[in-house]
């Protein structure tokens, strides 16, 4: 479908080194760093006060805060534990965080979770028409309705509130969200840059 061999080819790039070199192994795939943030004992496990925690500290409000550990413990928990007796404890285990991918989605992510650049510089070339190196609210909306998947209602939910939470804290002064913001949020490092800003900014 939208994934041609070729463009698949494309993804080698990030994923082997150059000749000689030993491909990265699976265990360092970048979405796995973009959870690890909120692994805050390091330990390769997030429950969800962990997930409550690490929100707060990048500037999430309280309210949003509960819900937002609730919904991504709830939902990651079932599907990175697969086959086991679901835990009331709602753990999300990071090692398999790539089964948490849903449909909906931008493609960044390949299904192990390693990032895509071609797919990466397409949400510009697509939707970026004000700015070439920023996306308006209203582009992020059209990218968001663009890659809507037929009755795909989780993934379609998940795209949204991802997105639009990531608008929500990271847009600029003025209500761009900047390529380089969004770069960040796939390996992680912008969580880390939004916690300095947070802590920096506001006396607790
Ligand atoms: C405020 C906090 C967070 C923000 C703003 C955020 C934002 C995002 C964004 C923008 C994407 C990319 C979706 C796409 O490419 O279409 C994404 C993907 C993902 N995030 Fe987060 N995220 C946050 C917290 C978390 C947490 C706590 C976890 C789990 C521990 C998590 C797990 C995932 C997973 C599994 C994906 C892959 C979904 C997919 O591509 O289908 N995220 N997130
Ligand atoms: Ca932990």
């Amino acid at each position: 479908m939208a994934s041609s061999p070729s463009s698949e080819n494309k993804n080698l790039e990030g994923v082997a080194g150059g000749a000689g070199e030993k491909p990265i192994p699976l265990g360092e795939n970048v979405l796995q760093k973009h959870a690890a943030f909120f692994d805050l004992n390091k330990d390769g496990v997030i429950y969800p006060w962990e997930t409550f925690k690490g929100l707060r500290e990048i500037g999430t409000g309280v309210l949003l805060s509960v819900g937002g550990a609730i919904f991504i413990n709830v939902f990651l928990s079932q599907s990175t534990r697969p086959g086991k007796f679901p835990s009331i404890l709602f753990p999300i285990e990071i090692k398999n965080i790539q089964r948490g991918k849903h449909g909906s989605d931008t493609g960044v992510y390949d299904t192990e979770g390693r990032f895509v650049p071609s797919k990466f510089e397409e949400i510009f070339n697509k939707h970026a028409h004000t700015h070439p190196n920023a996306l308006t609210y209203d582009e992020l909306t059209e990218m968001i309705k663009a890659n809507r998947e037929p009755k795909d209602f989780s993934g379609r939910i998940g795209s949204v509130v991802e997105w639009k939470i990531l608008y929500k804290l990271a847009k600029d002064k003025s209500g761009l969200l900047q390529k380089e913001t969004i770069r960040g949020v796939y390996d992680g490092s912008l969580f880390e840059q939004l916690k300095k800003q947070h802590s920096s900014g506001k006396e607790k």
